[in-house]
């Protein structure tokens, strides 16, 4: 029988225990950590999960700072309130939601955010960090995903983990993170030559390509540990349903456990960002 992953209920143990932790922090320092979210333009689905952020900030007793910006904001109006937010000591996490519109760019602002509030952990001396092992705020994503596995398996050490995706955000830090974990790790991308064949010799799966489902049962080793990062809106039967990057139904022979889509990453995503707001705010004040 196949363990499913549950992400929504450990975001809420997560979110709880953030809670307890700010009350904490509330008292100790009589300052709120606040999250400064930033969204530029009428993406749906960046609305959507910038929404559930702000509830998500306000059920963790984090305060939260929302920017909602025209599509047509400029690179310098832009790059203005990244700087007020950083020399605002009231702002503890400063986040800006991917994607960008086209004209904006994404590697500017990230590296425009002081690493200190960057609780995305995107910025370059963050990602420096956390691939020579020095503490640092984890990207909330492969957070998520190390969290997961850590409560699924007792042990990651020495097992196989194929990562299939490259991108700087998911597959790139969730590598790293599986790597310190002590786990032989073999990132895999679209250039790769023999990706099924690789994929079958995995302990452990992370499917971060944005494919719909693109992983099938007999890329699989009976016995493996699936986590699904993929968030991917398909057409079936004339409606609207969202997957994941592995064919969920299909591998349900092969795995055991997997992450489901919805309610597997994507809640562990915001609960990591609550968590690393009060890291943040925690750094910032000495503790
Ligand atoms: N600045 C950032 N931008 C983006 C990030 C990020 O970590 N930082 N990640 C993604 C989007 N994302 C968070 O921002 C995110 C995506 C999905 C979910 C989620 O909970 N998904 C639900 C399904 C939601 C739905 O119905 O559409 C689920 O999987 O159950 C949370 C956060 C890109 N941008």
């Amino acid at each position: 029988m196949t363990v499913m992953i549950d992400g929504k209920t450990l975001a809420d143990e997560i979110v709880q225990h953030v809670a307890q932790d700010v009350s904490a922090f509330k008292l100790k320092h009589k300052v709120t950590p606040a999250l400064a979210v930033v969204l530029v333009g009428e993406d749906p689905a960046s609305g959507v999960y910038v929404r559930n952020k702000i509830k998500r900030t306000e059920q963790s007793g984090l305060q939260s700072i929302a920017h909602y910006l025209p599509e047509n904001t400029t690179q310098s109006e832009l790059d203005e309130l990244i700087d007020q937010l950083n020399r605002d000591e009231s702002v503890h996490g400063i986040l800006v939601q991917l994607p960008l519109p086209a004209h904006l760019s994404e590697p500017r602002v990230i590296e425009a955010i002081t690493p200190v509030k960057d609780v995305d952990g995107f910025h370059p001396e963050n990602v420096g960090k956390l691939v020579t092992g020095q503490p640092v705020l984890v990207p909330c994503t492969p957070l998520g995903c190390i969290i997961m596995l850590k409560r699924q398996m007792d042990d990651l050490s020495g097992k196989h983990a194929v990562v299939i995706g490259r991108s700087n955000i998911v597959g790139k830090p969730i590598a790293n993170l599986l790597l310190q974990a002590d786990c032989t790790v073999t990132l895999v991308h679209s250039r790769t030559q023999n990706i099924e064949e690789i994929c079958r010799s995995a302990d452990i799966l992370v499917a971060a390509v944005g494919q719909p489902l693109m992983v099938k049962e007999h890329w699989l080793k009976p016995g493996v540990v699936v986590i699904d990062v993929g968030i991917n809106q398909i057409s079936l039967d004339g409606k609207r349903k969202l997957v994941g990057d592995v064919d969920f139904n299909g591998v349900l022979s092969k795995t055991a456990a997997i992450t489901p889509v919805p309610g597997g990453v994507g809640p562990m995503t915001i609960a990591c960002l609550m968590q690393n707001t009060l890291t943040a705010a925690q750094h910032q004040l000495g503790c």
